[in-house]
């Protein structure tokens, strides 16, 4: 991204955003509230449109893709959102199956058994093949909504907000997790956190946002060690 601008009407959330990500890590991104993190993040998949600037994935410009050429970058860069629900009426299987089927076309029925399996297995749940939503614990969904989106084999993942609303343990499985998922796909990641414990555990490189852009660029380490009173209130428990 380069000098990346977006308003929403007078309001200019992103005022000047400059990131790269680079090939296998994981980046974390910290800001308070309201600050531009998830703007920054659905830009990427074209989820809403910048108005200035450059933003190039995979060498391509995002705003001159063509509707096709867009889905394909979807399919290459998984998102899991906060709000990402499952199919409450569907199995854990069949909610497996819909972007295999929907946006693969896969219609093999063994490919599609062993695809399912496979991403469960990666996910740590293949007894949840069978089971309802509302069977499984808000972890569990967590583990299931990311299952969902790495069926589909992405080169990068976009992590808004993991671990929000789970308890200390369970956000450690997640955050444990995100590292299985670089180190067995060579997945890049963005992730956007509160969560300093997630941040500590996953990030390879962290950047803070303010006000619409970038103040700060380091290791956990280096960004835990800062003089500056405002990045290190982000790492006050
Ligand atoms: N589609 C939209 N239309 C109008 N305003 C929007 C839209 N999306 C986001 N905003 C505004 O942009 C600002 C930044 O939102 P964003 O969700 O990026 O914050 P954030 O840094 O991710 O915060 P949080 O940590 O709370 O998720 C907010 O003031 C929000 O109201």
């Amino acid at each position: 991204m380069r000098h990346i601008a977006k308003s929403f009407g007078d309001n200019a959330i992103l005022k000047d955003i400059n990131m790269d990500l680079h090939k296998g890590e994981n980046l974390v991104i910290l800001g308070k509230s309201g600050t531009g993190k998830s703007v920054t993040i659905k830009l990427i998949v074209n989820l809403l449109e910048y108005d200035k600037g450059e933003l190039k994935v995979f060498g391509d410009e995002v705003k001159d893709l063509s509707e096709q050429e867009l889905k394909k970058l979807r399919t290459r860069v998984g998102f899991l959102f906060q709000s990402a629900a499952l199919y409450d009426s569907m199995t854990v299987r069949e909610n497996l199956e819909f972007p295999l089927k929907r946006i693969l076309k896969i219609k093999d029925e063994k490919e599609l058994e062993d695809r399912i399996k496979e991403v469960l297995d990666s996910v740590g749940l293949p007894d949840a093949i069978d089971k309802m939503p509302s069977e499984l614990s808000g972890g569990m969904r967590k583990r299931i909504g990311l299952a969902r989106t790495i069926i589909l084999k992405p080169e990068i993942m976009l992590y808004d907000e993991p671990t929000t609303g789970l308890d200390p343990i369970t956000s450690k499985e997640i955050s444990e997790l995100i590292m299985s998922m670089q180190e067995k796909f060579k997945i890049s990641s963005i992730i956007i956190t509160h969560d300093i414990a997630c941040a500590k555990i996953t990030a390879n490189r962290m950047m803070v946002m303010d006000k619409g852009e970038f103040v700060a660029e380091g290791t956990f380490e280096e960004l835990e060690n800062s003089s500056d009173d405002f990045i290190k209130s982000f790492f006050k428990l």
